[in-house]
């Protein structure tokens, strides 16, 4: 896309954005601040009656990078079912640009939907579509465009993930790294304003890794789109974002910059980063004697 073209985009955002926020019931109630796209108020969470969220509150700024983090098991794909209205909250509250999101009837939660993209940890592309095809799914589903516009619209959003020669390829046909991409580039197909990412590393080798990354940077500088990821990967993690969440047992342990979380003198926290630092390495040791016998 022509710069001009992204700019008109992320200008008229902005100006819904303000024009929403204004008329926010809860946004005066919660002294929220006019750049918080999601505020997380003391969210509870639980699966058949077993709790695995422990009042969580958080804020979510818009156009920024915000990364979640933490151990297997601590909650963090939870969390980003119920930001993207997959789930409720028990009890808590959510609102999105300062509209309370468990108060949203199915046409609100719908339309919300449609301005937010998800990529899965597998990519989960239809294996029986052409790539092109697969990017084609949200569009069809959610807008009355003539064939040819959305096939357009999809090479397009190929173009910009650096897939636009394999539109025709099968998914069996693509590697790890570009099923993500194709992943990304469905999330991207609405062009979503909040870009919901899990694990985006996960299965990559680190040159692929990083390439991913570096197209989450070029979203949000080229579109001030709004990014929630979450990983593992604690050298990602620093190196996209510009706040960090780091979850524990489901309760926020701590949130900032990375500077802020590299800083941050709580034991729990720096045993977290020390952990992953001092877990990868040892990994690496394990795995070459293992190859030496
Ligand atoms: N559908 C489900 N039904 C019951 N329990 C679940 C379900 N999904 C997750 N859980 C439990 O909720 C807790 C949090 O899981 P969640 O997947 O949110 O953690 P996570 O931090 O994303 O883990 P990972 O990094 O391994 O993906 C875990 O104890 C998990 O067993």
């Amino acid at each position: 896309m022509a710069t001009a073209q992204l700019t008109a985009v992320r200008g008229d955002r902005e100006k819904g954005f303000d024009k929403t926020f204004q008329t926010g019931r809860w946004a005066r109630e919660l002294e929220m601040d006019s750049s918080d796209m999601i505020v997380v108020d003391r969210l509870n969470s639980r699966y058949r009656g077993h709790q695995v969220l422990y009042d969580v509150s958080l804020t979510i700024p818009g156009s920024q990078v915000t990364v979640i983090m933490g151990v297997s098991g601590c909650g963090k794909t939870t969390l980003l079912r119920h930001l993207v209205g997959l789930k409720r909250t028990d009890p808590g509250r959510i609102f999105i640009e300062g509209e309370d999101l468990g108060s949203f009837d199915g046409r609100q939660l719908e339309d919300y939907r449609r301005r937010v993209g998800i990529l899965f940890q597998s990519g989960a592309l239809f294996n029986s579509m052409t790539v092109a095809e697969n990017i084609a799914v949200p569009l069809k589903v959610h807008t009355r465009l003539a064939d040819e516009t959305i096939r357009l619209m999809a090479l397009i959003k190929l173009n910009m993930v650096g897939l636009s020669d394999f539109c025709d390829f099968m998914p069996s046909q693509l590697s790890g790294g570009m099923k993500k991409r194709a992943g990304m580039a469905r999330a991207l197909a609405m062009d979503p304003e909040i870009l919901f990412v899990d694990e985006p590393s996960s299965g990559l080798d680190p040159i692929t890794a990083a390439g991913l990354d570096r197209l989450i940077l070029d979203l949000r500088e080229a579109l001030g789109m709004t990014i929630v990821v979450v990983t593992h990967e604690l050298e990602s993690a620093f190196q996209i974002a510009d706040q960090i969440i780091v979850m524990d047992q489901g309760r926020l342990l701590a949130s900032g910059t990375p500077e802020a979380i590299r800083a941050n003198t709580d034991e729990r926290v720096v045993q977290f980063l020390q952990r992953r630092a001092d877990s990868g390495q040892t990994g690496i040791e394990n795995y070459l004697s293992s190859l030496l016998g």
